[in-house]
């Protein structure tokens, strides 16, 4: 199985350092990320039910829930992180889901959009995929698309991001075996997506092919080095104290915040 760098010890050591437990060492740990309001949550019930519980981010007063299935044979640990816009770590919300994505070592991220704002929804999808390579993205709201006559090129959109692209009417469960289907393959990686970056003007690039020798003995094998790059220049060296912070020993897990949905 597909591991990220920063997971030198177990896959649980690395979801420990943010205070969540997996059933077994063998859990496939899914991040959901979107815009607010994409149906993040109505695509974390679909899949989960009622098997859910929230839980409290060390240090942080933003919320998020994790959810537990079971789909051929595997179990999976979803994280429904905080609605965010983008992942620059300019609020609480954007730093835990940027946090969770580059550090939780999650084994696939899901970033659900709305099929009726789709270009502004991809800025954030673009911005994973600077991150992560095992990204599925799902194009939501289908219904609402269809109703307001927007057409989406699905197959155009999945070539030219280089990611697999899911139609989903989460709120009619439309979409979500596909969906299942699709993070098992990426999670066990059968299916290996290889996002096409998009290049920046000729100037940062620039300024990037500089920074990364730099940046690379520092980050090289947990965060890939152009996208540390990209937020230095940007003037954001906040990623640098959560290297700090996330590559240290994991603290002794707490898990007497979580709250428990009885079912
Ligand atoms: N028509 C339609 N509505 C949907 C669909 N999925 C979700 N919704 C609705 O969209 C609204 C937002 O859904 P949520 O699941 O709360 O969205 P979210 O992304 O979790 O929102 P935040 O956590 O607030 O960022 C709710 O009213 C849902 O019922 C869908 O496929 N079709
Ligand atoms: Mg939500």
């Amino acid at each position: 199985m597909s591991q990220n760098p920063c997971c030198q010890g177990t896959h649980a050591a690395c979801t420990e350092r943010f205070e969540i437990e997996l059933q077994s060492p063998d859990d496939l740990v899914i991040a959901l990320a979107g815009n607010p309001n994409t149906g993040k949550s109505t695509v974390f019930n679909a899949l989960t039910g009622m098997n859910q519980h929230t839980g409290n981010w060390a240090g942080k007063t933003v919320g998020s829930a994790i959810g537990r299935i079971r789909h051929e044979q595997h179990g999976f640990t979803l994280v429904d992180l905080p609605g965010t816009y983008s992942l620059l770590s300019q609020s609480a919300d954007e730093q835990v889901a940027r946090d969770f994505i580059c550090f939780g070592n999650p084994h696939a991220t899901l970033v659900v959009t709305d099929a009726t704002n789709l270009e502004r929804n991809l800025n954030l999808a673009l911005q994973v995929m600077e991150v992560t390579d095992r990204v599925v993205v799902a194009v939501n709201l289908m219904d609402e698309a269809k109703r307001k006559g927007i057409t989406i090129d699905l197959a155009g959109l999945q070539e030219q991001l280089g990611v697999p692209v899911i139609p989903m009417t989460a709120r009619k469960g439309e979409g979500l075996p596909e969906l299942k289907d699709m993070l098992l393959k990426i999670a066990l990686g059968e299916v290996k997506p290889s996002p096409k970056l998009f290049p920046y003007s000729e100037e940062v690039e620039r300024a990037v092919a500089e920074l990364i020798p730099q940046v690379e003995p520092l980050v090289g094998g947990v965060l890939r080095p152009r996208w540390v790059a990209l937020r230095l220049l940007d003037g954001d060296d906040s990623v640098l104290a959560a290297l700090e912070q996330y590559t240290m020993e994991p603290p002794r897990p707490i898990r007497s915040g979580e709250v428990v949905i009885p079912q």
